[in-house]
């Protein structure tokens, strides 16, 4: 599979690791990043702590959905395109307005947002054109122990086919770094990698 490699002037603000949990970015502009990968792959819960670590606003793509989506994916029907186009728009609104181009608030962004086409990236780098992205690459099979394992969530574990026949993982030319899921690893460690990886610009 294509592993992504961030070159190094890609991510411009520079991210001083201290003790872990506070790594500190020295200046501007804010990191704006997008964790991307299959339903449960882990975005929501390692874009949280990676948002932590990094000192800026973390938020879940998920609630963008429309209920017609949620409704959808509830009932266990893979999403379109036409579905996700207008939702990927507000993605990148939200990014836009949070990076530190003319027009932006420059406090930085972590989203949580599955991307998984190379075109939903696309159209999320025509409105955040700063956006980086993060992509939490894991087994079938590791990914579904933790769907499996997972209550309480709209998403079921029978759309993980479809999600992985749909997704295009980040490819070499594109904007970010793709980080392999480890089992047995708990998020604070894996946070640490991405933030390494970021530092080194390499895939982690
Ligand atoms: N590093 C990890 N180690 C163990 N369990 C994890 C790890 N990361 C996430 N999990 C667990 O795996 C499950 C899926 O994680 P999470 O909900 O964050 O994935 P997701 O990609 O956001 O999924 P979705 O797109 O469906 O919302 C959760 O139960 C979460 O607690
Ligand atoms: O593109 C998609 O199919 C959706 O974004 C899904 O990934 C869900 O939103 C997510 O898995 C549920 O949390």
């Amino acid at each position: 599979m294509a592993r992504a490699v961030l070159p190094l002037p890609v991510l411009p603000w520079p991210v001083l690791p201290s003790a872990y949990g506070g790594v500190v970015s020295s200046t501007s502009p804010q990191p704006l990043l997008v964790v991307m990968g299959v339903s449960g792959s882990g975005k929501s819960t390692v874009g949280a702590a990676l948002a932590a670590a990094l000192d800026v606003p973390f938020q879940d793509a998920d609630p963008l959905h429309p209920a017609s989506n949620v409704a959808k994916m509830a009932a266990g029907i893979a999403l379109t395109d036409d579905d996700r186009m207008p939702w990927l728009a507000l993605v990148g609104a939200e990014l836009s307005a949070a990076a530190a181009s003319p027009g932006g608030s420059g406090t930085g962004l972590v989203m949580a947002c599955s991307a998984l086409k190379r075109a939903y990236r696309e159209a999320i780098l025509a409105a955040a054109p700063t956006a980086r992205f993060i992509y939490l690459e894991g087994s079938r099979e590791l990914i579904e122990s933790r769907l499996e394992n997972r209550h309480g969530h709209f998403m079921p574990s029978s759309l993980l086919g479809s999600q992985l026949a749909t997704l295009e993982p980040l490819e070499s030319d594109e904007p970010g770094i793709t980080v392999e899921l480890r089992a047995g690893e708990p998020p604070v460690e894996l946070v640490a990698r991405i933030v390494s990886g970021i530092t080194a610009g390499d895939a982690v």
